[in-house]
């Protein structure tokens, strides 16, 4: 099967799931790529069409065993032409339980066709210095297996001759979901004087929650709990306060504190 283009897309608010596409992208080694970064709300509001020629790698961290509800209004305006697709999820070491499925069925539903899936570990959202849940992942080992599944992706649709020839690929995963789409609405951020007002918290915020003009002002109703402000503020100004945010954090910390691995499938 000939590709003519690689289409990488990600929703990814703390860089673990963009670290983990971009490795899978080098593995595959494509002549085009084109890259939309789907975690800028205006990104969110722009269809995209595929031709049956091209191939769309997307990658979305796993949200209580899910699949972002935030992504869904996009995922229904995205359109394939029988066109391959590699879906990605990535999980902070607790599980994925049927987000990868949930994907690859929503693109089926989409026009697009599976080719191959993955499921790989970032950092938890909610990983904090005292409470450190899969720290520094995606990490050498991870990086080296997602280019490593990206060569074999390759080699797959060199070996195919139409997506449709595609019989053996297995997606884990079971109707109905397990999970939960509905995330918390909790006001759990705590803003110190370090502070300066530089706007970055606002800047990378996927859902427009936090105040351009004065950050420590979040609309909870908007608020995703993905903790890109925190992770990205530049003075370490903001961080998790106590209640039910904090307090996950400490039971993830102590219940997966064992390394997960990545899993493909092909
Ligand atoms: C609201 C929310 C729910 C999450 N639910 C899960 C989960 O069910 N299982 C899990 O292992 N990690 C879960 N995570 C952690 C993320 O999947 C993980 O940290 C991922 O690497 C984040 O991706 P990003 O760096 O691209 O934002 C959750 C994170 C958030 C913010």
């Amino acid at each position: 099967m000939k590709t003519e283009s690689v289409n990488l897309v990600y929703f990814s608010p703390t860089g673990t799931t963009k670290a983990v596409i971009s490795a899978i992208a080098r593995g595959i080694n494509p002549e085009r790529m084109t890259i939309t970064d789907i975690t800028k709300p205006d990104e969110r509001k722009k269809p995209l069409e595929l031709k049956n020629d091209h191939l769309l790698i997307i990658g979305v961290p796993v949200y209580m065993g899910r699949v972002p509800a935030l992504l869904s209004e996009w995922l229904g305006i995205i359109k394939g032409n029988n066109t391959p697709v590699v879906c990605v999820v990535v999980y902070g070491n607790r599980v994925y339980e049927d987000a990868l499925l949930e994907l690859s069925d929503i693109l089926t539903e989409r026009g697009f066709i599976t080719v191959a899936g993955a499921a790989f570990i970032g950092e938890h959202s909610f990983s904090t210095k005292s409470t450190p849940i899969a720290k520094d992942r995606p990490d050498k080992d991870d990086i080296s297996k997602a280019e490593f599944f990206g060569k074999k992706i390759q080699e797959k649709l060199k070996a195919i001759s139409s997506p449709e020839k595609n019989s053996n690929l297995i997606i884990p995963g079971t109707h109905p979901y397990r999970g939960d789409s509905k995330l918390w609405i909790t006001d759990f951020i705590e803003v110190s004087d370090a502070c300066i007002q530089c706007g970055v918290c606002a800047d990378v915020c996927p859902c427009g929650a936090v105040s351009p003009d004065k950050s420590s002002s979040v609309d909870i109703e908007k608020c995703i709990t993905c903790c890109a402000c925190i992770k990205k503020c530049p003075e370490h100004a903001r961080s998790i306060k106590p209640g039910m945010v904090s307090d996950a954090s400490n039971r993830l910390f102590t219940l997966y504190s064992q390394r997960k691995e990545p899993e493909y499938f092909l």
